[in-house]
């Protein structure tokens, strides 16, 4: 961030105290130059304390918008239970698109839309949000990988994207690459949706605000809900990861961390007391096993945070009816110590393609090389994605083969998982990879298909088991290899290198790199030593 966010923070507060009845806080922002804006703790707090109590009315999600939305309530998208209130029902209005099914947004396009709409010029579009809006990040230039592979439109950003772009080229490994290619696959197609929408909806169509609210006011609106909302059952039908998440003020101003003895909060998801509306389980929303709400989503979200939320409450909450209330861990903590909690279990790649940072860093002063292996290794979700080397052997398979090969490895769960480990340690492959890369070495058509699709065998043969084996030293050999390479090329770049912001990126990418060159040193040891890899 490149301003001083203090006075966006202070009326937010302001807002928060005076709009938002039951509104908490003893968390203040760390807005430090040279440091990530967060959260820390305003005083020193005990066990149980209240760190902040967030109130369901100043969410942002479908629910809350509609009553008052200048956006068509048939755009948004429609609850599934007939018991959810009526209020928060979309009324299905005039379905304008003759001959075509009405068209629906989900929340991700619906939240893009709300905060790119508060970039219109004439100012038509105020939103009841707009002092949580004005404290969100002004731009994701240049840090957000995503922006790399998006061109600017301005031209006197250009010369600047160039850099950035051609960092994307020579810094990624080619996963990162293809995670951060999906990214943009999904912003792709919501920005299409969108500008649709601008084009052929009223109010817009007449304002002509397709030619106004640019591509690049929808990109800053897209990554804010894809990097900062929380995932939260809404009641809203699947697909759950592009519907059921909101974004909570001040919640958003958390930063992630994986280190179960850094993190700090207690979640709860609670019943806002104003209404204290609160179900029986089994009539309203989608309930788990235990009767309890679902909690939000598993991990890989689309972007969106999944808070590691414990639900403590007997009754089944009713969307558009859910605070939030954090609470001091058994710990305590003393003032000023900052507040994390983790986003999900990602690893460094993912991290970084869809929230532009990386946890671990490369080449900390006074960190020396045994200690930077090992705070590798010992990351829970330390991973090396070997997609790309896997599909360049697919490639080289007949076409039946791998049709056949993937319908098996579909039925076992175990297409696509191409990953090596730090954790559980020692480090090791994924049973999907190793099936994977024992099936790749099965003869074309072969009778023991049919008995590993029914999960019957995992272990083909000492031949088979040989060359997977030999398959596996090989890419791990590859990808040091490219990473070395890929190092000295970022070497070469961070030495010519004055600008903070710029020397930053290159510190991850690099970190990334020792991340892949630990994981892998650690299973080429393994696969010398002779250790078994079931
Ligand atoms: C939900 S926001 C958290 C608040 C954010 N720092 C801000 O200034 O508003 C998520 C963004 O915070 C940053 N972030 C979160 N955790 C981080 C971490 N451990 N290290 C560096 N940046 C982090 C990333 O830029 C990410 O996209």
């Amino acid at each position: 961030m490149t301003k001083d966010d203090s006075k966006e923070w202070d009326s937010l507060i302001k807002w928060l105290e005076e709009k938002h009845p039951g509104f908490e806080r003893n968390l203040s922002l760390r807005d430090v130059p040279g440091l990530e804006r967060g959260l820390v703790t305003s005083k020193k707090l005990k066990k149980g304390d209240i760190l902040f109590h967030i109130p369901s009315s100043c969410m942002l999600n479908p629910l809350t918008l509609l009553p008052n939305s200048p956006i068509p309530s048939h755009l948004f998208p429609q609850t599934v239970s007939k018991s959810v209130p009526t209020s928060s029902l979309t009324p299905v209005q005039k379905k304008p698109r003759i001959g075509n099914p009405p068209r629906k947004l989900d929340t991700t396009q619906l939240l893009t839309l709300h905060l790119a709409l508060t970039k219109d010029p004439k100012g038509r579009y105020k939103s009841d949000w707009q002092v949580y809006i004005d404290s969100l990040p002004i731009t994701f230039r240049p840090w957000h990988p995503l922006t790399w592979i998006v061109s600017p439109f301005d031209k006197a950003q250009k010369e600047e994207w160039v850099w950035w772009n051609h960092l994307y080229t020579i810094g990624l490994s080619e996963s990162t690459k293809m995670k951060v290619q999906d990214v943009k696959n999904r912003f792709e197609k919501d920005y299409e949706v969108l500008c649709e929408v601008l084009k052929e909806e009223e109010p817009f169509k007449s304002q002509g605000l397709d030619g106004i609210i640019s591509k690049e006011d929808i990109l800053w609106a897209w990554l804010n809900v894809n990097t900062r909302s929380i995932s939260i059952p809404l009641g809203l039908p699947g697909p759950s990861e592009r519907n059921n998440h909101t974004l909570v003020p001040l919640m958003d101003f958390i930063n992630h961390s994986s280190n179960e003895s850094l993190i700090t909060p207690k979640v709860k998801q609670l019943p806002t007391p104003s209404s204290s509306r609160t179900r029986k389980p089994s009539v309203t929303t989608k309930t788990s096993t235990n009767g309890l709400p679902s909690p939000p989503l598993p991990s890989k979200t689309n972007g969106h945070t999944d808070a590691n939320i414990g639900l403590r409450n007997s009754a089944v909450l009713l969307p558009n009816k859910i605070d939030f209330q954090l609470s001091c861990p058994d710990r305590g903590l003393d003032a000023n110590d900052e507040v994390l909690f983790e986003y999900g279990g990602h690893s460094s790649s993912t991290l970084f393609a869809e929230y532009g940072f990386c946890e671990n860093l490369s080449l900390v002063d006074g960190v020396n090389a045994d200690e930077q292996t090992n705070s590798w290794l010992d990351m829970k979700y330390g991973e090396v994605d070997l997609t790309s080397y896997i599909n360049e052997l697919w490639d080289q398979q007949d076409q039946e083969d791998k049709e056949e090969k993937r319908q098996v490895l579909e039925d076992i769960g175990c297409w696509g998982g191409n990953t090596l480990h730090a954790q559980p340690s020692p480090c090791h492959p994924s049973h999907s990879l190793l099936m994977t890369i024992r099936l790749l070495h099965l003869p074309t058509s072969s009778p023991k298909l049919s008995n590993i699709s029914k999960g019957l065998i995992t272990y083909i043969s000492p031949q088979n088991e040989t060359s997977t084996l030999l398959t596996l030293e090989g890419i791990c050999k590859s990808v040091i290899k490219e990473a070395t390479k890929r190092d000295k090329v970022l070497e070469k770049l961070l030495k010519e290198e004055k600008n903070h912001e710029k020397i930053g990126v290159i510190g991850m990418l690099r970190a990334m790199r020792d991340e892949e060159k630990v994981i892998c040193g650690e299973v080429l040891t393994r696969l010398e030593k002779g250790d078994d890899f079931q």
